[in-house]
């Protein structure tokens, strides 16, 4: 993140009106610089004679998205509320009720909002003596969707418009504004609003310079509830989508493809039989054009398996809706290793052209979504099963913030559904499988959820859905038939335990869904199981919940439980190392990391008196080393560096400015690496370019010297994925004893390559190599 551009400006005009204009790309939110230049501008405006009025504005058609949820999250990190209220407190107090004060200055003071004026923002324009707004500016308080209520004065501005006076109420406010931000629902709030501007970042696909391409036709294939629901989704969003009953006949195999001629993506939502969409997909492959995005709606069947019959894996790609998909806001997106960075993108687009938050994961079985939570509706078929009542387990599970229990789940979804999905994941983690007869017995005794009105509740029209007591004896045949009461008896467990016994289990797929590397960051599982599954958005979404329960405590209580009661239970791998090295789950990665570790490292140190200043620094050296990752488990510091980016040379060396952060102690603790990037990539620049390196980060050895793909491109060359004509012939031999003289030389302490998968795809690389 950078500070260039963050600015608060002030122009005086000859008719002695001074528009102050807040710059803070992209949406002008008040950070703390800002708050500092408004009251700085603010006073200057009210000394100077030559200033007669003033007109507060925001820069690019904006006028601010509010405060800056940044310091909200910097707060909750670290800790450290100072940063937070006082400011508040200080642009009111000083800039509108102090000495130089608004509202009872000679000089009126008009706001012009154009865009957004949302929270802070509009509080500042209620602190005028006027606004003025544009026609479709956006005008609101948002914060409570954060967790806070308005912290500059607004709830007061408007009744002291009307005649009240406040200086009390409002130390009173932001008491309450400080201690509200501190609440967990704030944190959870704050968490879900980044999860979800993340998932538009995903590595070596949105950052590489890639442009979507336009899709303007789309066919659905499949007219059940999910085809209707998409096609209603793309409809809406005015995206032409060649009509749901060829899908139809399609089912039959009688359908005529001349019209996928033109088509830009199809989307197949049949039902989930292997056969059939191989066929599907072996035929439009055929019948769409060849640069056509060929996605599949599959919840459950890999992707690899449904493109096999194609020779286009690099366009396949999964688009799973959830259920009803007009209504549902998240879209899962499935890529196999073959799915190309491209197909990805435009996908990603389409998802947000229809207002869906896109989240792209790996291909498993279940995908992200539905794997993590299988084990949901397990573990409460197998407390049921060990004794506890249905309606116990869907009341605290309610109670606990989700919309509805398992089991009143299990019948909404339908038990065809249950049964296909169980099937599928008792194949495929048969060691975490645990097999209820309990829904087979449910539809032998003609109960069929909600669809025919009878599950585990009755539905009837008009009315919510009641508990039915005459399900009751078919669960005692289930406990019969399973036998697992230990002693017999009923297990006895306390309110708090039987959500956990629910839940830990998510917890722990979802730390073998990131240990896998199945989601790009554990904030994609948060908002996943927010959008996708209506887990709490005040809990923040399950990982995050996880890290605030703490991983210890899952940890020993799936222990606990594992050995009292099966290995359903068993703790993962990678909960049980979290769990014993006392880290979050979260693995906070590249700059987030570093934030975070910054954080770690404030509340370590008393002495730092400013954090911001800190911050600042901290920033700097991130920016000039591009990324920073610090893998947990080591405790090591990595820094990566590019040989084509031009440094400025660093003021202090790189490891000087680590321990003044207090992340490293010597240089020993950093892992410090560089790449040679393609323009570098000759045998005569190899050396030259780490001693260049080694200048500008004044450092004296690196710990790996790497080159970043193996490919030499001609000068000037910076293009992600390369472009052809830039590929020059490489000599790798060469290049690769040149690299071998760098460490003999004692300029690092070894060398690799660190890129071959990209470039392994492109044709020129085969030819290459
Ligand atoms: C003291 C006060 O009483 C308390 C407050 O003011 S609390 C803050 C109140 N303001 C809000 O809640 C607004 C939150 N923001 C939004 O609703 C939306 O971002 C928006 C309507 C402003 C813009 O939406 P949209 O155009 O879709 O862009 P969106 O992707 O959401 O945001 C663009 C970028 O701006 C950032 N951003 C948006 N609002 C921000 C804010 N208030 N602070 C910091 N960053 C913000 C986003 O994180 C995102 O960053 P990224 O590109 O690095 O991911």
């Amino acid at each position: 993140m950078s500070m260039a551009g963050v600015r608060v400006t002030m122009e005086v005009g000859i008719d002695g009106v001074a528009i102050i204009t807040i710059c803070n790309p992209p949406v002008n939110s008040l950070a703390i610089p800002i708050i500092a230049g408004l009251k700085e501008k603010f006073e200057e405006a009210m000394r100077r004679d030559d200033v007669k009025a003033i007109v507060l504005t925001g820069n690019a058609g904006k006028f601010s998205g509010g405060f800056d949820i940044n310091v909200f999250q910097n707060v909750h990190k670290t800790g450290n509320i100072s940063i937070l209220p006082d400011v508040s407190i200080d642009l009111v107090v000083n800039t509108i009720e102090g000495p130089y004060n608004i509202l009872n200055a000679k000089k009126p003071a008009v706001a012009a909002i154009e865009g957004l004026a949302l929270g802070g923002g509009l509080e500042l324009t209620m602190g005028c003596h006027a606004r003025i707004a544009a026609p479709k500016a956006q005008l609101g308080l948002p914060e409570l969707t954060l967790g806070v209520l308005p912290g500059f004065g607004g709830t007061q501005r408007l009744p002291r418009l009307v005649g009240l006076s406040k200086a009390v109420e409002m130390m009173l406010e932001a008491k309450v504004f400080k201690e509200l931000v501190l609440s967990d629902t704030s944190r959870g709030l704050v968490n879900v609003f980044f999860a979800q501007r993340a998932t538009s970042k995903v590595p070596n696909v949105t950052d590489i310079g890639l442009k979507p391409r336009a899709v303007k036709k789309v066919a659905v294939i499949g007219g059940g509830l999910m085809g209707s629901g998409i096609t209603t989704a793309l409809i809406l969003s005015n995206i032409y989508v060649d009509k749901a009953d060829k899908a139809i006949s399609m089912l039959k195999g009688v359908l005529d493809y001349s019209e996928f001629r033109d088509v830009d993506m199809v989307i197949e939502a049949v039902i989930e039989k292997v056969p059939l969409k191989q066929k599907i997909f072996s035929e439009i492959e055929k019948a769409c054009p060849p640069h056509c995005i060929l996605a599949t709606n599959t919840s459950t069947i890999d992707l690899n398996v449904v493109g096999e019959k194609t020779s286009s894996q690099d366009r396949i790609i999964g688009a799973h809706f959830f259920s009803p998909a007009h209504v549902m806001p998240l879209l899962e997106i499935v890529r196999t290793e073959k799915t190309s960075a491209q197909t990805i993108v435009d996908l990603m687009t389409v998802g947000k052209i229809i207002k869906k938050v896109p989240v792209v994961v790996g291909n498993c079985t279940g995908f992200a979504v539905n794997r993590t939570f299988f084990p949901y509706t397990q573990s409460a078929q197998l407390l049921v099963n060990l004794g506890v009542d249905v309606f116990r387990i869907d009341r605290l599970i309610t109670s606990f913030g989700l919309p509805m229990g398992p089991f009143q789940l299990q019948d909404l979804a339908g038990y065809g559904v249950a049964l296909a999905v169980g099937k599928e994941f008792a194949d495929a983690f048969p060691d975490r499988t645990f097999r209820s007869p309990l829904v087979q017995l449910l539809v032998n005794n003609g109960r069929n959820g909600k669809n025919n009105g009878k599950g585990y509740y009755l539905y009837e029209k008009g009315s919510k859905p009641k508990p039915d007591p005459s399900v009751l004896p078919i669960i005692e045949e289930c406990r019969r038939i399973t036998n697992i009461l230990p002693g017999g008896k009923p297990i006895s467990v306390t309110d708090q335990e039987i959500v956990e016994m629910v839940l830990f289990p998510v917890v722990n797929e979802a730390c073998r869904v990131m240990d896998e590397g199945v989601v790009v960051r554990a904030s994609d599982l948060d908002i996943a199981s927010v959008l996708g599954m209506s887990f709490p958005s005040y809990r923040g979404g399950i990982v995050f919940w996880a890290d605030t329960v703490g991983p210890n405590h899952i940890y020993t209580s799936l222990k606990k439980w594992s050995e009292l009661y099966g290995k359903f239970y068993k703790p993962s791998r990678f909960l049980e190392e979290r769990a014993t090295k006392g880290i979050p789950l979260t693995p906070v990665s590249s700059n987030e990391q570093a934030q975070y570790n910054l954080a770690a490292a404030s509340k370590a140190s008393q002495q730092w008196p400013n954090v911001t200043e800190k911050q600042s620094l901290f920033e700097a050296v991130v920016e000039g080393t591009e990324d920073f990752a610090t893998p947990l488990l080591k405790g090591d510091v990595v820094v990566t560096s590019w040989s084509n980016r031009n440094f400025p040379i660093a003021e202090k060396p790189l490891p000087v400015m680590y321990q003044e952060l207090g992340l490293v102690k010597s240089r020993d603790e950093l892992f410090i690496t560089s790449k040679l990037w393609g323009t570098d990539c000759h045998p005569q620049l190899v050396l030259p370019t780490l001693q260049k390196t080694l200048r500008e980060l004044k450092l004296e050895y690196l710990d790996l010297f790497l080159i970043h793909w193996p490919i030499s491109m001609k000068p000037g060359a910076t293009e992600i994925p390369p472009k052809t004509e830039d590929i020059v012939p490489m000599d790798f031999k060469s290049v690769w004893e040149a690299m071998e003289d760098c460490p003999r030389q004692g300029l690092t302490k070894s060398i690799g390559i660190s890129r071959i998968e990209p470039i392994l795809a492109t044709k020129e690389a085969e030819r290459l190599l």
